[in-house]
């Protein structure tokens, strides 16, 4: 299968401190990938650095064989690549569905953008339910979804959605995972970063655990770890 994203070598840090070390990751056309490992490792710095907020100091993105390394974050989303933001980052003032109808801001994007709203709801009823109300007074969960759902307005062609169900209840971390689990069967190809890892091993195709700004291991279908081993990548052999 072709590769829609090819992450070669890249080194990046925020100052004089370096985060990544050389990271290679890939994703085949319809395919769906999870990151994990243990916290501060560095996999929210490749989410940054694949969607254009930080510039690495060494290494190539290609997207969809396009050479976005160096691309303007807005370019690109518009080419397709999304990274939903976290609940936080939007116009607190804006209504819910002016927000969602705002962020098909690309020619692409624009395209269909009234069936994508009536898919975000269908996704998402809470947001049909608040569509006249102010963002800033959603609670958390229903930010997430949001936030979320301003990404496929984007008409994402790849979607990267990083721990968003970070301090979330359980009913609604499960109501989030079940519309995660409807993008995936829509085809949406996905970059998800979570902490559970059997819920990226239901999800994803393939898992890449990242250690010390590395990638140490590849997980696939045919190399499925046991509790016991996932037990072990995140505590080591003490967890025995
Ligand atoms: N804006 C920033 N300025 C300086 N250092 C940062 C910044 N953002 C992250 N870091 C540092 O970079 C390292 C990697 O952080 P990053 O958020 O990428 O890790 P992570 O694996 O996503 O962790 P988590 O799961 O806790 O989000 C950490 O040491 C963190 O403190």
């Amino acid at each position: 299968m072709s590769k829609l994203l090819d992450v070669q070598g890249i080194r990046a840090g925020y100052g004089a401190v370096p985060v990544l070390h050389g990271i290679d990751i890939h994703l085949s056309k319809g395919e769906a990938i999870g990151l994990f490992g243990p916290n501060g490792h560095g996999k929210s710095t490749l989410l940054r650095v694949i969607s254009g907020l930080l510039r690495p100091s060494e290494g190539k993105i290609a997207f969809d064989e396009l050479d976005v390394t160096d691309a303007r974050p807005a370019t690109i989303v518009a080419a397709g690549l999304v990274h939903a933001q976290q609940g936080n980052a939007m116009f607190g003032d804006m209504g819910v569905e002016e927000t969602l109808e705002l962020s098909a801001f690309s020619p692409r994007a624009r395209e269909g953008w009234k069936e994508r709203l009536e898919e975000v709801h269908a996704l998402f009823p809470r947001l049909a339910e608040r569509r006249r109300q102010r963002a800033r007074t959603l609670s958390g969960g229903e930010r997430q979804m949001l936030s979320i759902g301003c990404a496929m307005m984007c008409a994402p062609r790849l979607l990267i959605l990083d721990e968003p169900t970070l301090g979330l209840s359980p009913r609604l971390k499960s109501e989030l995972r079940e519309a995660i689990d409807t993008i995936a069967k829509k085809g949406v190809p996905l970059i998800v970063v979570e902490q559970d890892v059997e819920f990226l091993l239901a999800l994803t195709q393939r898992l890449y655990l990242i250690e010390q700004g590395e990638v140490v291991r590849e997980i696939d279908q045919d190399n499925t770890p046991d509790h016991q081993e996932i037990m072990d990548m995140y505590f080591g052999e003490q967890a025995h």
